[in-house]
């Protein structure tokens, strides 16, 4: 029966969390909750797992449905045993003004009757960290780094507690920070300083972390909360009941193709890549609007036809072009519907870039959850993705994951 549960805003952080749980003895299953089969697929999942993570797509809706979603998600995993909770958001606290890290976070709390819980995105080994409340991508405070153009959440501040501010209801009474000097003393400080901080009357504390030792401080400080919230790298500190009991997948022989519709900087670096050891074929806007079909099947017939070295279907742009928000649907529905026409030929390994493509794409094959392999990159792994008919082995990766020769490397630590 699951002890822990979490609530995860896109597709591509559910399996990063889903691969840190695991790592640290969660037998984890990844639930796609986005549709009414949520409840049923989150208790069926429960029965086999230690921690369940439902996968929700609300990063960016309208407040109120995130909140209404997200204590959905909280109710099935209370209804399936859960006692510890998680809300799992972006290493990047990818977040409006209006929220909505900010407003599920407290709604959790309050449907939970909780009176505190920390907010701790950093994820070091990927390059987030967190200081004096500032969080940096690499080099660069947040606001510097790529993430200020997102086209969705653009972040132009890196402190945390004012991006937090307008979107909890007590504002900045409702936070506090432990910074740095404070968690190098070690899990005893950081709990005082929290609870300090809750007697102030603050219940979002964000927690600094530059390394991973200091995640797994905050996580021995945070024994005694019912909430967590974070990006993935907090849950290494959690303890399991188990040893890492990932299965070992064989991948299955076929074409080995990527469908990459993720706009990230590291995607374009490694889509660059792949063509250069692989093949390919850009798909264009443009061109499905013009003739859908004649897109989706000469890349269907080109991908199958392709030997040992990966096929990337891509619309990943070059750094250099200019990017249309609007043509974002169709290219979504373009490489969902060659994922599954691959599918219904026989293929049963794919690898997707993006989180709202990998969504789009689990989406049109009816996969109702996923079970954890191999981790291939910090937070990009091998998984089961388990549907009515044939399993398929998937690789989810978040679009700023994986290293530059991941598209051609997860095949071979695949195979
Ligand atoms: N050349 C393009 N022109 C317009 N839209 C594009 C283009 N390439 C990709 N897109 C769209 O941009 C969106 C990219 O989102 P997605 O979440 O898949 O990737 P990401 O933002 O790079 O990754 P993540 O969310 O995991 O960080 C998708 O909706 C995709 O269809
Ligand atoms: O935390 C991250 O960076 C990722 O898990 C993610 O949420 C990407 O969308």
């Amino acid at each position: 029966m699951a002890t822990l549960g979490a609530i995860a805003d896109d597709l591509t952080g559910a399996t990063d969390l889903a691969i840190t749980l695991t790592s640290a003895g969660f037998r984890t299953t990844v639930v796609l909750g986005a549709d009414a089969d949520g409840e049923r697929h989150t208790l069926d999942a429960a029965n086999g797992a230690d921690a369940v993570v439902v996968a929700l797509k609300s990063r960016t809706m309208p407040v109120d449905e995130a909140v209404a979603v997200s204590l959905d998600a909280l109710a099935w995993l209370r209804r399936a045993g859960c006692e510890r909770f998680y809300v799992k958001y972006c290493s990047t606290f990818d977040s409006t003004p209006e929220g909505n890290i900010g407003p599920v976070s407290e709604a959790v709390l309050e449907a939970l009757d909780e009176e505190v819980t920390v907010i701790a995105p950093a994820f070091p080994a990927n390059g987030r960290t967190v200081y004096r409340g500032h969080l940096f991508v690499g080099d660069e405070p947040l606001d510097e780094s790529p993430m200020r153009h997102h086209p969705l959440t653009p972040m132009t501040d890196s402190n945390l507690l004012r991006l937090l501010e307008p979107q909890v209801s007590r504002g900045a009474d409702d936070t506090a920070l432990v910074p740095w000097p404070v968690v190098s003393q070690g899990a005893d400080a950081v709990r005082d300083a929290i609870g300090a901080a809750r007697e102030a009357g603050a219940r979002f504390v964000v927690v600094d972390a530059l390394r991973d030792a200091d995640l797994r401080t905050l996580a021995a400080a945070t024994d005694d909360l019912r909430l967590l919230t974070g990006g993935s790298a907090l849950a290494q500190g959690l303890c399991g009941p188990r040893s890492d009991e990932r299965s070992e997948f064989t991948l299955p022989g076929g074409p080995r193709v990527v469908l990459s519709g993720s706009a990230s900087r590291a995607t374009q670096g490694q889509v660059r890549h792949a063509l250069s050891s692989g093949s390919g074929l850009r798909i264009r806007a443009a061109a499905l609007r013009e003739d859908f079909e004649a897109v989706v099947s000469s890349a269907v017939t080109e991908a199958r036809a392709s030997e040992a070295a990966p096929f990337v279907v891509y619309a990943t742009a070059s750094p250099e072009d200019v990017v249309d928000t609007a043509d974002a649907p169709v290219i979504e529905r373009a490489l969902a519907e060659i994922a599954e026409r691959l599918v219904a030929a026989g293929t049963r390994a794919l690898l997707v870039a993006g989180g709202e493509t990998s969504g789009a794409v689990v989406r049109r094959l009816g996969v109702g959850s996923l079970t954890l392999g191999p981790e291939v990159d910090p937070g990009v792994a091998w998984m089961l993705g388990h549907r009515d008919g044939e399993d398929i082995h998937l690789m989810l990766k978040s679009g700023n994951f994986g290293a530059e020769d991941l598209f051609v490397r997860a095949w071979e630590e695949g195979a």
